[in-house]
């Protein structure tokens, strides 16, 4: 694994412990600044603030808690920080990933480990993911980095958001860019399988387990093998099954229908649910909900992302052309006027869906609206007539839109190219509800 050399603040109180993990920090070309003393770190933090890259923390220390320090440094600013904590130490170390903190490792821990820590750390900090895999908006750079910091992880995640905004692509993004890619990435859809299927599908059986269990099945958890489970719509698993889910978390291991003996468990779980879950307890189990949301992610509808729609409809349609043979080229400006201002209550799926048939039936090499939107009437609706003022902001949030996903969401760069001050432009992206506009840098 490739490492990112950084600017390290160690804060360690154990003379040993520190003494080596500068000398080894150093040898990887990092360099280190070591404390051992709660306040001391954050004297220093605060008086050079974005001048360190990575905070490693010992979570007990003489003078206060790893917790206290990194709470008050947030304040000030948002160096990351890896927390290394005891054994007993973990329910802790899970508070502060979810509040922020960018990983945990248990002590005792292998030097190596720590070495692919800190460099997926600097590789997720935010300096580090303009690109942006899943997105360009911030809340979807956000989401990329939450599961960058996930990834090294076996606890459960849980993706929460509207159907088809992509959660089933951020579980495979987190299978992609953890150690597991090479395992198996095994999905069910809770939804799709009827219930009294769903266990033996999920544990598998023994033959003769059942009238009809003519031969042995492995179920998905088997299949899964050390790769990832992906348990998607899981507020549709029937109550039964919620318990032995949650026996087989708790116990790391399970039996297949019509056995005694246990397999192990070695799979990460990821689950996916559009519905309020936690909502929900005669529906669903609080004490697995508080198990499977361990690591948390939320994804916003499209349409409150709208930096988005234009970025992944051309993503959408290169792998339409790609696959199939169509005389469509790209989006019309109209078109990508109308995409702009509709809601997508159907989400990226939606948008997929919409291209896909567009490409199957359009004769056009640009797309029009009508081909995207054939249930749409054109032209104004009666009684809705835009003031001269309305359709400038209009199409002034449409331009920045345009522009926002040619620059892959830069803002300096889409800037330059509309012939604003950055300035400007954060203003006009907060007034027209562009996400971004509340975002300080990027
Ligand atoms: N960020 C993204 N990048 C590329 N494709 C995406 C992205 N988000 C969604 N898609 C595409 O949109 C469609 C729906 O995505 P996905 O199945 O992941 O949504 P979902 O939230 O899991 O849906 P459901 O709630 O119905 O299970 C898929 O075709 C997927 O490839």
């Amino acid at each position: 694994m490739q490492h990112n050399a950084g600017r390290i603040g160690l804060l360690e109180d154990d003379p040993i412990m520190g003494e080596s993990l500068v000398q080894r920090l150093s040898l990887e070309g990092h360099k280190v600044q070591w404390w051992t003393r709660g306040e001391q770190a954050l004297r220093e933090l605060s008086a050079h603030v974005g001048d360190f890259d990575l905070v490693i923390c010992d979570i007990r220390l003489p003078d206060m808690n790893g917790e206290d320090v990194f709470r008050q440094s947030c304040c000030e600013s948002s160096t990351p920080f890896l927390f290394m904590s005891g054994y007993g130490d973990i329910d802790q170390a899970v508070r502060l990933m979810r509040s922020g903190a960018v990983d945990f490792i248990t002590k005792p821990f292998e030097m190596a480990t720590l070495l692919d820590r800190i460099a997926s750390s600097l590789r997720s900090s935010p300096r580090d993911s303009l690109e942006g895999e899943l997105g360009i908006s911030a809340s979807m750079r956000h989401v990329e980095m939450v599961l960058r910091r996930y990834a090294a992880h076996t606890l459960p995640v849980l993706i929460q958001g509207e159907t088809g905004t992509g959660k089933e692509i951020c579980a495979r993004f987190l299978h992609q860019v953890s150690g597991r890619a090479s395992s198996p990435f095994m999905a069910v859809n809770c939804a799709a399988i009827p219930g009294e299927l769903l266990e033996s599908e999920l544990f598998g059986h023994e033959r003769g387990a059942f009238t009809g269990a003519n031969q042995l099945h492995r179920g998905y958890a088997e299949r899964a093998g050390d790769g990832i489970l992906f348990l998607d719509e899981i507020g549709d698993m029937p109550i039964p099954l919620q318990t032995k889910l949650l026996r087989l978390i708790e116990d790391g291991h399970f039996h297949r229908l019509g056995s005694e003996k246990p397999i192990p468990f070695k799979a990460r779980i990821v689950c996916a649910t559009h519905q309020n879950v936690e909502s929900e307890p005669g529906r669903f189990r609080q004490d697995l909900y508080f198990r499977l949301s361990a690591l948390p992610v939320a994804i916003l509808p499209l349409r409150e992302r709208p930096e988005d729609i234009l970025w992944l409809a051309q993503r959408f349609l290169d792998e339409i052309t790609e696959a199939r043979d169509t005389p469509v080229r790209g989006i019309s400006a109209l078109a990508e006027d109308v995409m702009l201002e509709h809601q997508w209550p159907g989400n990226a799926r939606e948008l997929r869906n919409r291209l896909e048939r567009a490409a199957a039936l359009s004769e056009n090499t640009l797309l029009m609206p009508i081909d995207l939107f054939p249930d749409k009437r054109a032209g104004h609706v009666a009684g809705s007539v835009a003031t001269l003022s309305e359709a400038r902001d209009a199409a002034e949030r449409r331009q920045i839109l345009r522009v926002l996903s040619m620059t892959n969401g830069q803002i300096s760069e889409a800037a330059r190219y509309l012939g604003v001050s950055r300035t400007t432009l954060w203003e006009k992206m907060t007034r027209f509800g562009i996400e971004g506009g509340a975002r300080s840098e990027n």
